[in-house]
Formats: structure tokens, C-alpha cells, sequence
């Protein structure tokens, strides 16, 4: 069926294009691409997983510019002297490997008594030299492939390792460019899909660098040689052999793109089936409490049934592509043997010159696969380098290394007529005017979502605002170097958030310079935030592994590690987002002692985002925001006056007596209740 299909697109090459088009609706690459085409919409409108990236190797040309090229070659030429020698071991391999068949039909003919056809070219009697020297000296036609061999070896190496190297640091520098960009940049772009692409992409600019990129070269280099040794041995083989090249190209056309797609396809379902069977493990907790087993199965199956769709018609396109193959590269290489015999008997060629062209169309056949393998392949890492290089150019709106390097306040920290929004959505914090005076405490209250956090954020220089200016002793925040500020402010979130590293690693994090913090002010820190006691009672103490976002530890133990992470560098400034989830009571005892203590018997400068009624009751001052505008600011005694009406109301909406809702206050307050007003 294949080997017709094949002669019916060889014959309608031949015919008008639009006989030929009409004949081509009907072809079995048609029917496997429709098929491919529907399964993918189907997969598309079923499974939601996104958009599928076709990465079509012209797509990815037309997206690649020049500029791309020069900034590529930048990046690798620190590595020039590993492509030189590469290259050149290359050279000489692939020369030796060439030069191979040549001698060995020379070699076959000096065997032969009945050899007619005498040497006429210069080329012809060089080779005829070398070939008697490799009849006498049958060991050095052995030095001659190892000395091939070892090139082949030493290319491979050098080329690896430049390949390596240059995606090393396009890798590095891409890395460096995202995690220094703004929070803008975050909240824009999904973290998951930047975080795959920077990987996803390194491996596939990796590959056709290291791999595709040698294979090519070496391809182009054996192709291009191999065709006119070819041509050397004999024209009119050549000819015959050429006829059969306008077919392979037909049949690779034909069933190779539709193998190509399916392949880029499963690639995009494998991911999400893997994405899938990843976040139910490691959310497994969630799963066994939802009770949602067998649903995890039933999504994780219907999307490997989509694997097992593409990779039917990936088969389909493979066996018919591998088989085409066999069929016209059998049936080229017996017309070679045919044709090569009659012009043996003719006294046109010899039979090692038979040998040797036999074994140059193998190689030239060889590197024609190759070739078209290669061009795909650095289209795709051209394509893939150019998101990177988009990626490492991605200019952050926020320098964070210049400007007026303040780490201490003199007077106070000043939210002046300050209003703020986050990217595509409506004001967050409007016209908002107050002082957090130094050394003393500010607590900001109110609802949830009025913006309390995003004042913290602000004062982090984690964004700057869109109207009015924060001032530190009366110097704009966006004239001062944002992360020497930073570095100045301890803080710590609502959510603790712990990396999957030792509790060492994690508290260290907050120093500005982690390697001069001795064993004593480590223990300082932990002492301080109450934790000490926990990590010394581990087994590896500071050493001990958290876990996945800090899952080996409770609720408590992750904020007091957060509590020391915050004043292990000793700053003059905190941020303390009071937790708002449920905490067990000795927990919450220790890290409200933990606050009382760093409240009381230290000098700070302190904002905290209260949740407790005795923590506001600890602060200086109470600052009380509602929707993004700040409705009172006074002492706490002040601020009892709205305090008292806002529990009241919220108290009659819940149908709980006054004196019940009172007796909660010096008591920490059950979360989302009185305080979540
Ligand atoms: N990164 C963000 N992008 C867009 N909107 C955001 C972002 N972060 C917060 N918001 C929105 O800004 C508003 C204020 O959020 P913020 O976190 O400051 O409130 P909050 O008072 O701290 O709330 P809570 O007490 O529940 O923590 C909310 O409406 C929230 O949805």
C-alpha cells in the first residue's frame, strides 16, 4: 500500500499541480494528518491544558533575528577554543573516514589479476600509491582508522563541551535576568510557564548545540564529501543514484512531517500528564482528604489515552516512513549493482570502484537523513534561544542595585498622599498618608483584602506606587538602592514560606552576607524566635532537612524558623505579617511571646500587620485601613472606639452576646472572626 502511495506521488510530481493537488487530497499522510489534526482539537477543547506549540521549523526561523545570532555567538565565544578544536578534530575524521572507501576499492583492484581499466588521473595514481603502500602495510590502514576513531573521539568531547558550556551560561544568565526582575514581571506572567520554559528550553538549545549542531556539521561535511567522491568514481552511477533523491525527498515530505508533529505533540501531552500525576503526589494530603483517588486515576488516564492516540498515528507515520525508505533505498541500490555490473562488464569501471561508490551512496544516504534531522533540530534551538534571549533581555522596570544605599532611619518612615495598583486591576490602596516613627511600633488593621499586605509591600520597594511617594527621613524610597533597603528590614510573611533545604540554609538566607554569620548569632537568631529548642531537640539540629516548602515541619515551628530567618542579619526595621491561619495553642503562644519580647526589650522599628487584639494592643500606634483608604489612625485606646463598634456589628451579625465577643480579646482571637472584621 505504502510502496504505491510512494509511486502515485512520484508520478503526480510529474503531473499539473492541479491534477497533482486532487490526487494528493486522497493521500494516507493527508489521512494521518487530519486525523492527528482532529485528535489535537479534541485534546485542545477536552483536556484545557493550553495552547500547543506547533514549533514549526520556518515559525521559528522568522522569530529568530539577527541580533539573536550575534548575541548567541557572544555568548559561545568565550568557548572558541574548544569549537576550533572540535572542528578541526572533525575535519579530520570525516577526511579520513572519506578517503576510506576510495582506498579500499583501489585496494580490491589491486587484488584483482584482471583489472582492465587503467589508472588515468593524477588523483588516480595517488590513490593507486596509497592503496599498494596499505596492500604492503596492512597494520597501518588499522593506525589509520584508529587515528579516526580517536578524532571522532576527541570532536565529540571538545564540541560537548563547548555546548555544554554555552548553554551553562545562557542557562545562567537567564536565570539571573528572571529572578531579578520586578514583581510586575510575576504577577503578568505565570511563575509555572516561565519556570518550563527556561527549562524546557535550555534542554532543547542544549541539545542542538551539543548534539544536533556536531551531528549536522558532520553530516553537511560527509554529504557534501561523500557526493563528490561519488561523482569522482563515477558520473554515470551518480546519475542513476541522483534519480532516486527527488523520491526520498517525496516520501520524507510526506510522512516525516506528520511523524514530526505527532512527536512535538506528545511532548506537550507527556508534560501535562506528568504535570497532572506530579501535583496530585505531591499534594497527595489534599487528595486522600478530598477523598479524590480514583478521580486522580480517571484524569490521569484519560489523558494517557491521548498519548496512546498520537502515538498510533506517530507508529503509522514511522512504519510507513521507515518502510518507504527500505523499499526505494533497496531498490537505488540494486539498480547501483545492476548499472555497476553492466559498466564493469563494459570496461567502464572497476570493481572496487563499484565498492567504493557503493559505500559512498551508504554514507551520502546516511548524512542526507541526517541533514534533515539537523535542520529541524537547530530551527528548534534557534526558536528556543530566541524566548531565552527574550527572557535574559527582559529589562526590569526597578534597578535594584543604585541608588542611595540607607539602612537605618533617623526620624520615620512616611507614606505620603500614596496611591497604588497591581497590574490590570482597579486601585488597591487610595491616597493613604501615615508615619511609622522610628523605634516604635505601628500595627495596621483592617478587613481582609483592604490592603493591609500591599502597604507591607510597598514599604519593601517590592513595587513603587503609582501616585504620591513613601519617603524614608525624607528621601524618596525610588531614589534609594532597593536592596540594601531590603537587606536593612526584616520580615516575616503571613505564610512562611521555607525552602527545601536544611533550617540552616533557610534562617541564613536572611543575612546580607550568609557567610560571616557565625554559629552564635545563628543560635542568637533561632533563641530569640523561640526555635531553639525544637532544632536542638532534631537529630541534625540546624542541619535537619525541612522538606518540600517546609512540609517536615508544623505550622509553628515554620514561622519561628521564618521569625529567626528575619532577625538573623540583626535589623533595625521588621515586618511582621501576623499569621492568619490556625495555629496550635502552644505554637501560638510561643511566636506571641516571641513578638511580645522583640516588641518590648528591642529597639525596632516595627509594622506590624495585626490579626490579634494584643498585638494591637502592644503597638504605638494603630493605623486602621478600610478598601484602600485609611479610616482612623491613633492609639490603640483611639482606635477602640472603632474597633469596639466594627466587633459589635460583626457580633450581631454572628448572634454572639457582646460580653461572649468581649472576653476574647486579651485571648489570641479564633482567625476570620473579630479581627477579620
Ligand atoms: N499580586 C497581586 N496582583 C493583583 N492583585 C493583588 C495582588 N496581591 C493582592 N492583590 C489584591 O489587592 C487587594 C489587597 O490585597 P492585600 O493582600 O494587600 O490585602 P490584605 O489586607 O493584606 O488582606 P489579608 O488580611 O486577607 O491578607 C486584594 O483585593 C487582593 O486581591
Amino acid at each position: 500500500m505504502n510502496c504505491i502511495c510512494i509511486l502515485r506521488k512520484t508520478i503526480c510530481s510529474q503531473l499539473p499541480t492541479s491534477t497533482h493537488r486532487f490526487l494528493l487530497q486522497s493521500e494516507p499522510a493527508q489521512v494521518l494528518k487530519r486525523n492527528l489534526t482532529s485528535k489535537v482539537k479534541n485534546f485542545k477543547l477536552n483536556q484545557n491544558i493550553g495552547r500547543i506549540d506547533r514549533r514549526n521549523a520556518a515559525y521559528l526561523l522568522r522569530h529568530t533575528t539577527w541580533k539573536d545570532l550575534q548575541e548567541l555567538y557572544e555568548i559561545a565565544r568565550p568557548f572558541k577554543k574548544w569549537i576550533f578544536l572540535g572542528t578541526s578534530f572533525m575535519v579530520l575524521s570525516s577526511g579520513i573516514f572519506l578517503i576510506i572507501p576510495r582506498i579500499l576499492g583501489k585496494l580490491i583492484d589491486q587484488f584483482d589479476s584482471n583489472r582492465t581499466t587503467p589508472s588515468s588521473s593524477s588523483e588516480e595514481e595517488i590513490t593507486m600509491k596509497i592503496a599498494k603502500f596499505f596492500k604492503n602495510h596492512p597494520i597501518a590502514l588499522v593506525e589509520l582508522l584508529a587515528i579516526g576513531a580517536l578524532a571522532t573521539a576527541a570532536k565529540v568531547y571538545c564540541l560537548q563541551l563547548a555546548g555544554v558550556n554555552i548553554v551553562g551560561s545562557l542557562r545562567k544568565a537567564v536565570y539571573s535576568s528572571i529572578i531579578r526582575q520586578d514583581m510586575t514581571f510575576f504577577d503578568k506572567n505565570m511563575v509555572g510557564e516561565i519556570g518550563s520554559r527556561h527549562a524546557a528550553d535550555t534542554v532543547i538549545v542544549g541539545y542542538s548545540v551539543s548534539s544536533s549542531l556536531r551531528a549536522g556539521v558532520r553530516a553537511v561535511l560527509v554529504g557534501v564529501g561523500s557526493v563528490g567522491m561519488m561523482l569522482m568514481t563515477s558520473i554515470e552511477l551518480s546519475t542513476v543514484s541522483f534519480l532516486t533523491a527527488p523520491i526520498v525527498m517525496g516520501i520524507f515530505k510526506m510522512f516525516g512531517k506528520v511523524q514530526q508533529q505527532c512527536t512535538w505533540q506528545l511532548q506537550e501531552v507527556a508534560a501535562d500528564v506528568n504535570q497532572t500525576a506530579v501535583e496530585r503526589m505531591a499534594n497527595i494530603k489534599t487528595v486522600r482528604m478530598l477523598s479524590a483517588e480514583q478521580q486522580s486515576i480517571e484524569e490521569y488516564c484519560k489523558k494517557g489515552e491521548l498519548i496512546l492516540d498520537i502515538s498510533k498515528t506517530e507508529a503509522l507515520a514511522k512504519g510507513s516512513l521507515i518502510g518507504s525508505f527500505q523499499f526505494t533505498g533497496y531498490s537505488a541500490f540494486s539498480s547501483i549493482l545492476f548499472y555497476g555490473s553492466h559498466l564493469i562488464n563494459t570496461g567502464h569501471i572497476t570493481y572496487g570502484e563499484l565498492s567504493s561508490f557503493c559505500l559512498y551512496a551508504v554514507l551520502a544516504a546516511a548524512s542526507l537523513s541526517n541533514i534533515s534531522g539537523f535542520y529541524n533540530e537547530v530551527m528548534k534551538g534557534l526558536g528556543a534561544s530566541s524566548r531565552l534571549l527574550e527572557l535574559k533581555n527582559a529589562q526590569p522596570a526597578m534597578n535594584i542595585n543604585s541608588g542611595i544605599r540607607k539602612t537605618d532611619i533617623r526620624e520615620s518612615i512616611r507614606f505620603e498622599n500614596v496611591s497604588f495598583a497591581y497590574a490590570g486591576r482597579k486601585s488597591t490602596l487610595n491616597n493613604i498618608t501615615f508615619d511609622i516613627p522610628r523605634g516604635k511600633i505601628t500595627a495596621v488593621i483592617g478587613p481582609s483584602g483592604s490592603g493591609k499586605s500591599s502597604i507591607a509591600s510597598l514599604m519593601l520597594r517590592l513595587y513603587d506606587p503609582a501616585e504620591g511617594r513613601i519617603t524614608v527621613d525624607g528621601i524618596d524610597l525610588r531614589d534609594m538602592n532597593a536592596t540594601a533597603w531590603r537587606h536593612a528590614i526584616g520580615t516575616v510573611g503571613q505564610e512562611p514560606v521555607l525552602f527545601t533545604s536544611s533550617i540552616r540554609e533557610n534562617i541564613l538566607l536572611g543575612a546580607e552576607y550568609p557567610n560571616s554569620i557565625n554559629q552564635n548569632q545563628l543560635e542568637t537568631a533561632a533563641q530569640l524566635a523561640n526555635a531553639l529548642d525544637f532544632i536542638q531537640g532534631f537529630e541534625n539540629g540546624f542541619e535537619t532537612m525541612v522538606g518540600e516548602h517546609g512540609c517536615k515541619l508544623s505550622g509553628g515551628q515554620k514561622q519561628r524558623i521564618a521569625i529567626a530567618r528575619a532577625l538573623v542579619s540583626n535589623p533595625k526595621i521588621l515586618i511582621f505579617d501576623e499569621a492568619t491561619s490556625a495555629l496550635d495553642a502552644t505554637s501560638d503562644y510561643l511566636i506571641r511571646m516571641t513578638l511580645d519580647n522583640l516588641l518590648k526589650n528591642h529597639n525596632l522599628t516595627v509594622l506590624v500587620i495585626a490579626h490579634r487584639l494584643a498585638t494591637m494592643e502592644q503597638a504605638d500606634k494603630v493605623v486602621y485601613v478600610n478598601r484602600g483608604r485609611i479610616e482612623g489612625q491613633g492609639t490603640f485606646e483611639e482606635m477602640m472606639k472603632i474597633q469596639f463598634s466594627i466587633v459589635e456589628q460583626e457580633a450581631k451579625k454572628r448572634g454572639i452576646p457582646m460580653n461572649e465577643q468581649m472576653s476574647r480579646v486579651n485571648t489570641p482571637v479564633a482567625p476570620g472572626f473579630s479581627l477579620k472584621f
